[in-house]
This record gives structure tokens, sequence and C-alpha cells, in this order.
């Protein structure tokens, strides 16, 4: 590779402080799941709910972030291993921003997710499991995406002929076919309260 010639800025505010201002922590909520699992509703009702008790959030969502940043990608396992790593990086400078960024992409390989979560520290990066089987993700269908995959429309859906690899050591597991969506709010709200995450 040739030497770039970059130098790294340390910034004039530094996360520890921008994280006290807030008066709470800074970290990354990667919600991984099938299609219509769930993940940018729950993620949604979540940031809606930190907002209303005055807390920094913020999504990144699969669908805007591939209609911007990253519309040169499509749905390969090398251009979603892309996807992931940009979105990781993105997700990074939120958390030194001092925000709470949820993430909500299928990220259906993890060894793309697990790079994310070696890219902040240990505390930072919480995998939320929006478990949901596929017979049900099928049924909910809100985009009708299932069902182009189904008549060979979409090749590559992910669950139908493209891979989901299920996370191994989530902190979070959510199964959304069981519990309400104010349901997995408040699993998410209690476990960043256990973590001490939502304090200075
Ligand atoms: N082939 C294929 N496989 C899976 N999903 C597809 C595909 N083509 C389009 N879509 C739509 O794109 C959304 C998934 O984008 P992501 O960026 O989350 O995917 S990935 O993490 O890179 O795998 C996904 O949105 P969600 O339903 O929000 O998950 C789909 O609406
Ligand atoms: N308990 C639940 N949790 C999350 N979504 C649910 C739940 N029950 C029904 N749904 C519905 O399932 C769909 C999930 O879609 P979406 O949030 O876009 O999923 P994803 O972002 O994983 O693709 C929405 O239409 C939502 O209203």
């Amino acid at each position: 590779m040739t030497e770039k010639h970059i130098v790294w800025h340390e910034q004039s505010v530094e996360k520890k402080e921008r994280q006290e201002k807030n008066g709470h922590k800074s970290c990354i909520l990667w919600f991984t799941g099938l299609s219509g699992s769930g993940k940018s509703t729950i993620a949604n009702a979540l940031i809606r709910r930190l907002f209303e008790e005055g807390k920094q959030g913020y999504i990144l969502d699969g669908d805007n972030i591939r209609h911007g940043l990253n519309q040169d990608l499509g749905f390969s396992p090398e251009d979603r291993k892309e996807n992931i790593r940009r979105i990781g990086e993105v997700a990074k400078l939120f958390v030194d921003s001092g925000t709470i960024v949820a993430t909500a992409f299928i990220s259906p390989y993890r060894k793309d997710r697990d790079l994310v979560r070696q890219l902040v520290d240990k505390d930072e990066f919480l995998e939320v499991y929006v478990k949901c089987p596929l017979e049900v993700c099928e049924e909910r269908d809100p985009k009708g995406l299932y069902e182009k995959a189904r008549k060979g429309e979409i090749s590559s859906f992910t669950g139908i002929d493209a891979p989901y690899e299920e996370p191994v050591q989530p902190e979070i597991v959510i199964e959304s076919d069981k519990v309400s969506i104010e349901e997995a709010v408040n699993q998410i709200v209690t476990t960043l309260e256990e973590k001490q995450l939502l304090r200075r």
C-alpha cells in the first residue's frame, strides 16, 4: 500500500466532556435481524422514548443510508461487508459525539458485526438481536419484498436465497413475535440502565 500522509487530529472537546454535558454515556445499539423482524420499528420507538427523557439519540437506518452514503452498494456479500464497515465507522463518530446511536441493518454476517464491535470500547457496543421466525417476517412483509423474492424478482434476499448468521452472544435478544414494541423498548432501557449507560 502506498504511504498516506495523513495525521490524526485530536478535537478540542473530548467525548467524555460531551457525555458529561448530555448527562449520559454514548454507545452503539447494533440492531440485527431479518428484514421485517422489527429493527427499524423498535429502534424508532426506543429513540423516541430516550428523546422524551432528554437523551441524545439517533438512528442510522438501512434503507435511508442506502439512498445516500451507500447508494453505490448492492447486496453481494462484499457489498454488505462494505455497507456494514462504513456504518460502523459512522456509528463510531456518533459515539464520539456523545450520542446513543441505534443502527438498523440486517447485517447478516457475524464477522462483519464483530468488526464493528472491535471499533469501539467494550462497553460501547451492544448487539441487539431482533429474533423473529422467517415465516412471521414473511407474513408481515411490510414492503412486499418477500413476495418479490419468492417470485424470483429479487435475488440474494436474506432468509430466502442469502444467509443470515445468528448472533452468538448478543447483549440483548428481542423476540419480536412474542413481545410488544413497548416491551421491547423497556427491555433495552433496562439493559442500558443495568450497564450504567444512561448516567454520566
Ligand atoms: N437482496 C436483499 N436482501 C435483503 N434486503 C434487501 C435486499 N434487497 C433490498 N433489500 C432491502 O434493503 C434492506 C436491507 O438493507 P441493509 O443495509 O440493512 O442490508 S445489509 O445489512 O447490508 O445486509 C431491507 O430493509 P429492512 O427490511 O429494513 O431490513 C430491504 O428492504
Ligand atoms: N413486536 C413487534 N416489534 C416490532 N415490529 C412489529 C412487532 N409486531 C408487529 N410488528 C410490525 O412488523 C413490521 C416490522 O418492520 P420493520 O420495523 O421495518 O422491520 P425491519 O427494520 O427489521 O425490516 C412493522 O410493520 C411493525 O409494525
